[in-house]
C-alpha cells in the first residue's frame, strides 16, 4: 500500500438473533460490539446483520418494531461517539407513520447519523411483503468522506439498484442480511458479482442460527473490487474481521475502465 493509501479495519458481528426479543438482542449485540471495539486492531467500522432487533417475528412486528427507530438511534449513536467507530447498524424493524419498515441505519464515528435506508425489495419467500412496507429511495452515505451504498439482503439480486449506487459514487456496498440455506451458492456468487461488475468493496454481514424453517448460515463476507475474498465467516457466531484499502477501488477502475466504456444509450430495446 502506498503512503497515500487509506485503510479501514472492518468488524462484522455475525450472530444469532432471538425471535421477537428486541431487549435481549440489543444486550447481546452490545456485548459483541464492546468485544469488537476492544480488539487489538481497533475497527474503523462495525457492521451488524439484518432485522437484528426482532428477527422475522413478522406476525407480531407492529408491536415489536422500534418507533421511529428512536431507541436504536440513541443507543448506536452514543456507542459510535464513545468508541470513535463508524457503525453500519444492520437493519431493524422500524415503525413509522403506522407502517413497519426494514430499515438500515448508519452512524459516523462522531455519532452523527450518516444515512438511513429502508429495504426496497421485500422478500416474498419470507413473507416480508405481507407485513412490511417497502422503502422507496436508494441511499448513499459518507463515512470519512468515503461514499458507500446501502442494500439489504434480497436487494443484491437487483443489479440495477447496485449499479445506480456505483454510478452515483459508491465505492463500497454494505449489506446486512438474514440469508438462509440452501442458497449459500447464490449468496457468495451474487456478492462477488456485485463487487466485480461495480469494481467496489462489498461488505456483507449475515446472521447465524435458526428461526422457523430457516437455517441461517453466516458466511459474512468482505470482497474487494477485484472480486477477491478478504474475509469470510464460518457457520457459527463470530466477529469476522478484515482490512480494506480504500485506494484499491480507483486502481481497479483505472485498470479495467468499465465505467468509461459503458454505452448506456444502447441498453434499452
Ligand atoms: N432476508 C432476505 O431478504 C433473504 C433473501 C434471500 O434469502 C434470497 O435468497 O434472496
Amino acid at each position: 500500500m502506498d503512503r497515500n493509501a487509506k485503510a479501514w479495519q472492518i468488524a462484522l458481528i455475525q450472530c444469532d438473533i432471538a425471535l421477537g426479543n428486541p431487549r435481549l438482542n440489543r444486550e447481546r449485540l452490545a456485548d459483541k460490539m464492546e468485544q469488537a471495539a476492544a480488539a487489538p486492531v481497533k475497527p474503523d467500522v462495525i457492521v451488524l446483520p439484518e432485522m437484528w432487533n426482532t428477527g422475522y417475528a413478522l406476525p407480531q412486528i407492529g408491536g415489536l418494531a422500534d418507533p421511529e427507530g428512536q431507541d436504536t438511534r440513541a443507543w448506536v449513536s452514543s456507542f459510535a461517539r464513545n468508541h470513535g467507530i463508524h457503525i453500519v447498524a444492520g437493519s431493524i424493524a422500524e415503525k413509522r407513520d403506522g407502517r413497519v419498515y426494514n430499515t438500515m441505519l448508519m452512524f459516523d464515528r462522531e455519532g452523527r447519523e450518516a444515512g438511513a435506508y429502508s429495504k426496497i425489495h421485500l422478500f416474498r419467500l419470507m413473507e416480508e411483503e405481507k407485513h412490511l412496507a417497502p422503502g422507496e429511495q436508494p441511499v448513499l452515505f459518507e463515512l470519512d468522506g468515503f461514499k458507500a451504498g446501502a442494500a439489504i439482503c434480497y436487494d443484491i439480486r437487483f443489479p440495477e439498484l447496485i449499479r445506480t449506487l456505483a454510478l452515483n459514487g459508491a465505492k463500497a456496498l454494505f449489506v446486512p442480511a438474514e440469508w438462509p440455506h440452501p442458497r449459500l451458492h447464490h449468496w457468495r456468487t451474487l456478492l462477488a458479482a456485485r463487487a466485480i461488475e461495480n469494481q467496489m468493496y462489498v461488505i456483507a454481514c449475515n446472521r447465524t442460527g435458526a428461526s422457523g424453517n430457516d437455517a441461517f448460515f453466516g458466511h459474512s463476507l468482505i470482497i474487494d473490487p477485484w472480486g477477491e475474498t478478504v474475509a469470510e465467516g464460518g457457520e457459527g457466531e463470530e466477529i469476522v474481521t478484515g482490512a480494506i484499502d480504500l485506494d484499491l477501488v480507483g486502481q481497479v477502475r483505472e485498470r479495467i475502465p468499465v465505467f468509461a466504456d459503458r454505452r448506456p444509450g444502447l441498453y434499452e430495446l
